[in-house]
């Protein structure tokens, strides 16, 4: 380890200390070596030293207040060969990160594609799930595929300006590439990949990515180019299109908007925003039906406020402190992005009283603020109390709710997450009394953990309300 580097567990050659962290769930592990080593400590991914941050105090200092010098992304493993180092999501801290940052971040904003706002594409997704609930009133099923479909279609509406049903082929097709990429670099040989170069130029099973990529791109690239032939300057519908005037805007500058770029962007929006919000939606489910004193309060608060008026509005949150709660907890105890995307240094930088070296590969722990003690009345528990105060007002979040990260890199859509996951618990909470099937057992909350983590698969019944 360098001089005053980050203290840890004594690494082995080759391997360095991946048999400190199990690969099914290294957060565990990551907490007894945050016991031993405290809240900043170093492990070694092969050869490759990577800085552990764990709780509030010192996520903020390296996220938030020394934003700039670790807001760069690792540029040299295996998914940055995938992803080709293109995409906002893990492109490094830059001129080309932070054009199409900002580009996003206004767009998300105001989102002026043509007459529909964000709010009424996804107020218009929600209603084939209240149809598709409807007709299976009285029965038992299985939500994944439902919650997967509705957060995946509202990305596709968003950018791509089309829905999908959710045994569309087209659709199918797409996501079953992309878990195929995602498996690949959350694998074994991401790991080979990533510790011996002279592997790389091996033809091993990594290689599948690579050949899901050309997929993807083959099945991208139609619509961005039907967008191209279609699209009517100005007045753009969907994400594409703001993207084809933003090009056009820029053709004589030097820029790093280019139809590449394009394609990435598209795919890392899916990417981050599919899987993120059908798991927290998940979990969010999961506890509604095995606590349903927790259901039964949300559904009085969301008909007191409601009344009989026939939409509901994202502005609706603002009267109702209990769902409000819930969403936070939900989020809070679902942990769903539990290690972040890993930044790195963009400079040599101290944290904690440590030094860190400029490109040192950083493991933003969120998990280990969401479930901190001392920044939480029930740290462990689900608890909407977390939430509320002494008369039960919702309270602003304390620092340590960190779902989204923080800082220079934190997350893009949590916007469009919010929006989403509050009209979504509404509209479904309003019609529906949902209920844990009686032959289920007992509930299990443990987490399964991979790029984004998920309640292990249940099965919901559901009624329709008669208020
Ligand atoms: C509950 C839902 C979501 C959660 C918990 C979540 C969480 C996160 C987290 C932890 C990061 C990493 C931030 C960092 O590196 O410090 C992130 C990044 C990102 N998220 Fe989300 N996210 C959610 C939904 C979405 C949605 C709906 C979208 C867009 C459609 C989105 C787009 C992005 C993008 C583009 C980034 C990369 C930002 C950058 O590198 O500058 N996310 N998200």
């Amino acid at each position: 380890r360098p001089k005053n580097f980050p203290p840890g567990p004594t690494a082995l050659p080759l391997i360095g200390n991946m048999l400190n962290l199990s690969p099914d769930n290294p957060l565990k592990d990551m907490e007894k070596l945050r016991g031993r080593y405290g809240n900043v400590y170093s492990v070694y991914i092969g050869h490759r030293a990577a800085v552990v941050v764990c709780g509030t105090k010192a996520l903020k200092e390296a996220l938030v207040n020394k934003g700039v010098d670790f807001a760069g992304r690792p540029q040299d493993m295996f998914m940055n060969d995938v992803t080709e180092r293109r995409g906002v999501v893990l492109a490094d801290y830059g001129p080309s990160w932070k054009e199409h940052r900002r580009f996003a971040l206004m767009t998300m904003r105001n989102f002026g594609m043509g007459k529909k706002s964000m709010e009424e594409r996804v107020q218009g997704e929600i209603q084939y799930t209240v149809e598709y609930l409807g007709k299976n009133s009285g029965k038992t099923l299985s939500p994944h595929v439902m919650f997967h479909s509705i957060a995946s279609n509202v990305v596709c509406q968003v950018v791509y300006g089309r829905r999908y049903e959710h045994d569309d082929e087209f659709i199918t097709r797409f996501v079953s590439t992309i878990d195929d990429v995602n498996k690949t670099i959350n694998g074994p040989w991401a790991f080979l990949y990533d510790c011996f170069h002279f592997v790389r130029y091996l033809p091993l099973p990594f290689t599948r990515a690579f050949k899901a990529r050309a997929t993807v791109k083959s099945m991208l690239y139609p619509i961005i180019e039907e967008h191209k032939k279609n699209r009517v300057p100005g007045d753009p519908q969907d994400f594409i299109d703001c993207y084809l005037d933003e090009l056009e805007k820029r053709s004589n500058n030097d820029t790093s908007f280019c139809s590449e770029e394009l394609f990435m962007f598209c795919l890392m929006m899916y990417g981050a925003g599919t899987d993120t919000v059908s798991n927290t939606l998940l979990t969010a489910f999961l506890y509604l039906m095995t606590k349903p004193h927790v259901q039964e309060r949300c559904q009085e608060e969301i008909d007191r406020v409601l009344e009989d008026k026939d939409l509901i509005a994202f502005e609706d949150r603002h009267n109702m402190p209990y769902v409000q709660a819930v969403i936070h907890e939900v989020q809070r105890i679902g942990d769903v992005v539990p290690l972040s995307v890993f930044h790195a240094t963009t400079k040599d930088t101290e944290l904690m009283g440590y030094s860190i070296p400029k490109g040192t590969l950083i493991i933003p722990n969120l998990s280990s603020a969401l479930s901190e003690e001392g920044q939480w009345k029930f740290p462990h528990e689900f608890n909407p109390e977390n939430f509320l105060n002494d008369k039960g007002e919702f309270v602003k979040p304390p620092d340590a709710f960190l779902p989204f990260s923080a800082g220079p890199r934190f997350c893009l859509g949590e916007g469009l997450a919010r929006m989403e996951l509050f009209l979504i618990l509404v509209n479904l909470l309003r019609k529906f009394r949902f209920i844990w099937p009686e032959d289920a057992g007992e509930p299990d909350y443990e987490l399964e953990f991979g790029i984004t983590v998920a309640p292990k698969p249940y099965n919901m019944k559901v009624e329709l309300r008669t208020t």
